[in-house]
């Protein structure tokens, strides 16, 4: 490569103890550690870093990013590294994985030597569950209706007209949210089996970061602790539904039925019918239900909640969103079923809220490891390289998202719509707000992109739209302030906080008082 302007290493994050310094300010103030990755960034177009036993290169920038969905990255090694240490599956199953060089697309990796037998490639297997439950549009259909109909046994809890004092925002969807989406996906009998398997779920939830990246340890005996007590909850779960579950008629069941109670939707059952077929050991079992459900619920409930928080502090919005969703009322509706999802999908305003929250509150590092040599924004790369991008880096770039009224770090509920003149049926010209991103597409990237872009997104969208719009449509509310985790009083709002994996959770929570309307 002589004369050619490739520079070998790129340029490291700066730190005080070498080694020591960024990882713990990575698990103390993931923030202003991102921060500091945007600042460097701004100087070269690639810096490297090591985060506890891990090197990483951190790139940004809408194109930079998009380079990482090139087939020469993968996320396997990464994935790994939770199943292993954030969900802890056995070195034997974990040996299944790492052994499948094949990766994850119907085609073999061209680089790989030696491809397992289709019946063995565990990468293209586990994409192939995850899309035909998740792609699927009539497990999606299902999954609204049933989802809809969850929801609202918990918000026909509350008595018409009267009003209810002392409701957390995200402590209600915490709970709420999350039970009607874990009946919809797994059914009934896992929340039968463990009524406070959901407290045990968010108690490792705040782990997953930092034990995905090794360093939890023995420092952190409590992140271990919370694992392993929701893995075994969610073992103990599959070894009891699917003792109870008729597997003779699950032959029939595939085709024709898209819920049953024990467990749950069709993704659930193709998920446990794959795990039966990879043998794989309990711990890993539970392990794997543990991802699963974190995928479910770590980053609806969230997003679901900072869009209520955006909603309900600006009663001007609300009245403006309540309005737009009436429009998606399914005419002569139950309680249980009023609301058309295909078109409360396509509304404009409730559309921008939804992508305004994601652009603001995600914050993942999408991580891919480079399957062979690569030249990446003149740097030279090796095989095995691990590259993250912070998605903070291009969704708050201030030239790409931000006005002279609305800068890019504010929320701005309407920043992804234009006022359109359209002529209506009697020929008149009446203005039309629709649903834009303006070109801005390729700096967004809330749910990764490429091959291993996110498979629960339009779950995600159908469980988030229609929880905002259920409660929106359904109550009055009257915000009453800001609390802290421990119940005080805070005298700011909530902004993102540190330490969550994909979406940021409020650091304080949003009170209000509600009375439901019908
Ligand atoms: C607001 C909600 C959600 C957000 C922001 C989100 C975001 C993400 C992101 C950033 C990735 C990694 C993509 C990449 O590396 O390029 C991912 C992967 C994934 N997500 Fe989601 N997700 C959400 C909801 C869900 C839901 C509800 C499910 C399942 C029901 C789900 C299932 C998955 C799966 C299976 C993958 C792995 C895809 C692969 O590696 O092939 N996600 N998600």
């Amino acid at each position: 490569r002589q004369g050619s302007k490739i520079q070998r290493k790129p340029p490291r994050l700066s730190e005080t103890i070498p080694f020591v310094s960024n990882t713990w300010q990575f698990i103390t103030n993931k923030q202003r550690f991102i921060d500091r990755v945007r600042e460097a960034l701004k100087s070269s177009p690639i810096v490297s870093c090591w985060l506890g036993p891990l090197k990483v290169h951190f790139v940004a920038g809408g194109s930079n990013t998009s380079l990482l969905f090139r087939s020469s990255f993968t996320s396997e090694p990464w994935i790994n590294r939770i199943q292993k240490h954030a969900a802890g599956y056995t070195s034997n199953d974990l040996k299944k994985f790492t052994g499948d060089e094949s990766g994850g697309a119907s085609l073999p990796r061209k680089s790989t030597k030696a491809s397992p037998p289709p019946e063995k490639r565990i990468w293209h297997l586990m994409h192939r569950v995850n899309e035909d439950g998740l792609m699927n549009e009539n497990s999606l259909t299902t999954f609204t209706k049933t989802y809809q109909g969850f929801f609202n046994e918990r918000i026909t809890a509350f008595t018409i007209g009267e009003w209810v004092e002392d409701i957390h925002v995200f402590a209600f969807l915490k709970q709420d949210m999350a039970a009607a989406a874990t009946r919809s996906m797994l059914g009934h009998r896992i929340i039968d089996l463990y009524p406070d398997i959901l407290d045990a779920f968010w108690d490792w939830e705040q782990y997953t970061d930092m034990l995905a990246f090794g360093i939890a340890g023995w420092f952190n005996w409590r992140a271990v602790a919370a694992r392993d007590r929701f893995c075994d909850m969610c073992f103990t779960w599959y070894e009891t539904a699917c003792r109870e579950y008729d597997w003779k008629k699950a032959v029939h069941d595939a085709q024709v039925e898209e819920w049953e109670p024990i467990l749950g939707s069709r993704m659930s059952r193709g998920h446990v019918r794959w795990m039966k077929d990879f043998e794989f050991s309990d711990r890993t079992i539970g392990g794997m239900l543990a991802l699963f459900i974190f995928g479910l619920h770590a980053n609806t409930i969230p997003i679901g909640t900072w869009m209520l928080i955006e909603i309900i502090k600006n009663p001007e919005l609300f009245r403006a969103i309540k309005q737009e969703i009436s429009q998606a009322m399914i005419q002569g509706h139950t309680c249980s079923e009023f609301l058309d999802y295909p078109m409360l999908a396509a509304l404009p305003l409730i559309q921008s809220v939804y992508v305004e929250v994601l652009r603001l509150h995600v914050g993942i590092l999408l991580t891919r490891t480079s399957t062979e040599y690569v030249e990446f924004a003149s740097y030279d790369l090796p095989k095995g390289s691990v590259l993250q991008a912070p998605t903070a880096v291009p969704h708050l770039d201030e030239e790409i998202w931000g006005t002279p009224d609305h800068p890019a770090r504010e929320f701005w509920a309407y920043r992804h719509v234009e006022l359109k003149k359209v002529r209506d049926a009697t020929g008149q010209i009446t203005n039309r707000l629709e649903f834009s991103m303006k070109g801005r597409k390729a700096s967004y990237f809330p749910y990764g992109g490429g091959f291993h872009m996110c498979t629960g997104r339009k779950y995600a969208k159908s469980e988030i739209l229609t929880s905002v719009a259920m409660i929106v449509s359904r109550f009055d509310v009257e915000f009453v302030g800001w609390v802290k985790p421990d119940g005080s009083r805070s005298g700011r709002p909530a902004i993102d906080s540190t330490g969550n994996a994909v979406a940021s959770h409020p650091d304080r929570d949003m009170k209000i008082r509600w009375q439901r309307l019908w």
